[in-house]
């Protein structure tokens, strides 16, 4: 390419150049050649400086988030439980595998035990449900059952509630106040539902359409007969009218949420072989890291009459930012009045086969939607398991040594858990025939990552400080601090 020097040594003034140009003093090279070099020194300067400075703070912040990995065991901080801990980040390091469903009726083979193959058959995707059976032998059914007798059964309920009464007063509700408490949809008048629910949830006792209907009567409650109680008609009710008619009929255990009686198994180290390798077991099965699982509520073995049951129920509660877990309760210091026991998977054994009833009841399996308060209608109440076993969707016939098991969260989409998945409904039939003999392994795992992560960290460290002992954070305080549900 030919260059045409002439141009570049004499430049034709422009006609269009401003007239300062014409003024200013011709640079010299040289002078030119120091400016540009100057300019570069001061870019490569400052650009040195930022790398400096970025330097410092990854050294920093690499070594402050490396000590915080999740679970970092090997990692001796000398931090006692007791002490409170806070603004820890953990990276994400720990994923929540998920079995695939595939579709409903689909079997696959999962190697748990040597020399056996189960089969596992997914019972629905909403929840994600599998029916496994001959997890247990019959041996380990028996042995269950005799160390949980040895320990001693206690009543799963008990049948009058304390402290309610003492806390209306404390707060000194007025009736008003009370009414728009209990509104849940806020349309200014109670729905049966709205009653029943609440009284189910408060004070554990269950009552049913017939039976509201039967206290509006006996109380002259709703005066203008439209099954539903205005304002007005509450007003005119005193505050414990309800309670007070409940105690003059009598209380039955059968008019309970729950008629059973139960105990809890540790599966640790030190326990029964049978109880540790139902935990691996679990662990093979739901393919979860082993220290979730070691970490989650000890064994709770439950014993139903004739006539036993559990009504419709989630294992565990709805999500909202105010929730705490109780599992993880120690770790957080927190004291939030949503706890709940954040079990993301239920494992259910049966440990014996039920002459009659004592299906386990899954009513809105595989449905297409969830209203929560279209399950209770004036004619059939879904989640009455002692009336409406055969109205529900799915039921598993309890057969010695199954185990079923099933996700009561769903995914975030990132390996954690999300949302609470409210198909996980459930409960237990009643028992018309025989007695009924199960155990439940919960998983415990937060949906807050941190606070998870936090709680297991905290748990090796004070493993470390103090090997040997149980875990002043792990079974015990499920025992001390559990919420029944
Ligand atoms: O007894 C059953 O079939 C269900 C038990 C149950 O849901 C529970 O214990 O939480
Ligand atoms: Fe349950």
């Amino acid at each position: 390419m030919e260059v045409d020097e002439s141009v570049e040594e004499e430049p034709v003034p422009s006609p269009v150049q401003p007239p300062m140009s014409r003024d200013r003093v011709p640079l010299q090279k040289s002078s030119v050649c120091s400016r540009s070099y100057f300019m570069v020194v001061m870019v490569f300067f400052h650009v040195y400086i930022i790398n400096v400075i970025a330097l410092l703070f990854y050294v920093h912040y690499s070594n402050g988030s490396s000590r915080k990995e999740f679970a970092s065991s090997t990692q001796h901080q000398h931090r006692s439980f007791d002490r409170p801990v806070s603004h820890e980040r953990f990276s994400r390091t720990m994923h929540l595998p998920r079995i695939e469903g595939i579709r409903v009726g689909h079997v696959q083979k999962v190697s748990l035990v040597p020399n056996k193959v189960h089969e596992m058959r997914t019972l629905s995707l909403k929840p994600l449900l599998f029916e496994i059976p001959g997890f247990l032998t019959d041996e380990e059914c028996r042995v269950v059952i005799q160390l949980a007798q040895l320990k001693g059964l206690m009543e799963s309920q008990v049948m009058v509630p304390e402290g309610q009464e003492e806390l209306t007063e404390q707060l000194n509700l007025s009736p008003e106040e009370i009414f728009n408490l209990l509104d849940l949809n806020q349309d200014n008048q109670l729905q049966p539902q709205e009653i029943l629910t609440h009284s189910r949830v408060r004070d554990g006792i269950w009552l049913t359409p017939e039976n509201l209907r039967e206290i509006y009567a006996g109380l002259h409650a709703d005066s203008d007969g439209n099954g539903l109680l205005s304002l007005e008609e509450f007003r005119a009710l005193s505050g414990d009218a309800f309670q007070s008619f409940l105690k003059r009929r009598g209380l039955k255990r059968s008019q309970l949420v729950r008629n059973s009686r139960h105990t809890w198994l540790y599966q640790g180290q030190g326990t029964h072989h049978v109880l540790q390798d139902l935990r691996k077991r679990v662990t093979l099965l739901t393919r979860l890291p082993s220290e979730l699982v070691e970490l989650s509520e000890p064994l709770q073995v439950v014993r139903y009459e004739q006539g036993g049951h559990y009504h419709g129920h989630h294992d565990s509660g709805p999500v909202y930012p105010e929730t705490t877990c109780t599992h993880t309760r120690l770790a957080t210091n927190s004291t939030s009045p949503f706890e709940t026991s954040c079990r993301y998977i239920t494992a259910l054994f049966y440990l014996n086969s039920v002459e009659g009833g004592g299906e386990t009841t899954f009513p809105v399996a595989d449905n297409r939607t969830y209203e929560e308060l279209s399950l209770i209608q004036n004619d059939v109440d879904l989640l009455d398991t002692r009336k409406n076993c055969d109205k529900g969707n799915l039921r598993v016939k309890p057969t010695k040594g199954t185990a079923v098991f099933w996700y009561n969260y769903l995914s975030d989409g990132q390996g954690w858990v999300g949302e609470q998945d409210e198909y996980s409904l459930h409960g237990g039939c009643v028992v018309t025939r025989g007695t009924k003999w199960v155990a439940n392994n919960w998983i415990n795992v937060d949906p807050d990552y941190q606070r998870q992560a936090r709680y297991q960290e905290l748990v090796s460290q004070q493993q470390q400080e103090a090997p040997g002992e149980p875990s002043k954070s792990s079974s015990s305080q499920h025992i001390d601090h559990h919420v029944e549900l």
